[in-house]
């Protein structure tokens, strides 16, 4: 997988030389590159920005550098999907992390100030497919956060990224896994910490008895802060008796 990154803040992404994801890279699994939208300002003072047509508060980011750096990184006839975090996108699920993860090529646009000017979207969706995309009903100053949290809900599911493929199939928003339920409480060594002993069930090798402990405990929790998670699950009788309980 080739991703591109076009900010004004290239530093933002050197988190993504460590961890797990570094290591992809370093194998060759992730071809990751960082671009200065400033690279693409000729000006002397490198602007990309000016003040909002109609008026109103900030600035807004020019069209004229955003068009030259898509234009180089993503010539015309090369397709990647261009994704553009925004405050007003669809929101960024796990179906659409393992839907990008399929993807050979993503390009990500990080806006700033007010935005980016619309016709920037506008001339890059007459030649790739482009999503505009939320990681939450929350604003943040900027959308490199949002590229870094996409970037790595994406490349985690990456055949080797991640080092247990079995993490990835037991996620709990994983698409066909009890269809999001929230992860229930886990607990490693010692068997006693402070006083607060683990869940016998846990530790008692009954499979059976540890995967319905293990959903119930699942149930309750989504249940208590995810209630509109549920409706999405087909419930059995078991279930239905823990959520009464
Ligand atoms: N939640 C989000 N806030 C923002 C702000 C800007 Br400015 C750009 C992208 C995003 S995504």
């Amino acid at each position: 997988m080739r991703l591109d990154i076009i900010t004004i803040f290239p530093d933002y992404f050197a988190p993504l030389g460590v961890s797990l994801l570094g290591k992809a890279r370093q194998r060759g699994d992730v071809d990751v590159h960082v671009h200065d939208l400033r690279g693409w300002a000729h000006d002397r003072h490198r602007t990309v920005d000016d003040t909002p047509y109609g008026g109103g508060p900030g600035m807004v980011m020019k069209p004229e550098p955003w068009g030259e750096a898509l234009d180089a990184i993503a010539p015309s006839g090369s397709t990647p999907r261009l994704v553009v975090p925004t405050p007003s996108g669809r929101p960024f699920t796990q179906e659409t992390a393992v839907a990008y993860a399929g993807e050979p090529w993503l390009v990500f646009a990080c806006g700033r100030y007010e935005g980016i000017d619309a016709r920037v979207i506008e001339d890059a969706r007459s030649r790739m497919p482009v999503d505009e995309v939320s990681i939450g009903d929350y604003v943040l100053a900027g959308g490199e956060s949002a590229v870094l949290v996409i970037v790595e809900a994406v490349t985690r599911l990456l055949p080797g990224v991640l080092g247990n493929a079995d993490s990835v199939s037991d996620d709990s928003f994983a698409p066909g896994r009890m269809a999001a339920l929230l992860e229930g409480p886990v607990y490693t060594k010692p068997p006693t910490w402070r006083g607060r002993e683990v869940p016998p069930v846990l530790m008692s090798g009954n499979h059976g008895a540890i995967a319905r402990w293990r959903r119930d405990q699942a149930l309750r929790r989504t249940a208590a802060t995810r209630p509109d998670l549920i409706a999405r699950n087909t419930l059995d009788d078991a279930d239905r008796s823990t959520l009464a309980d």
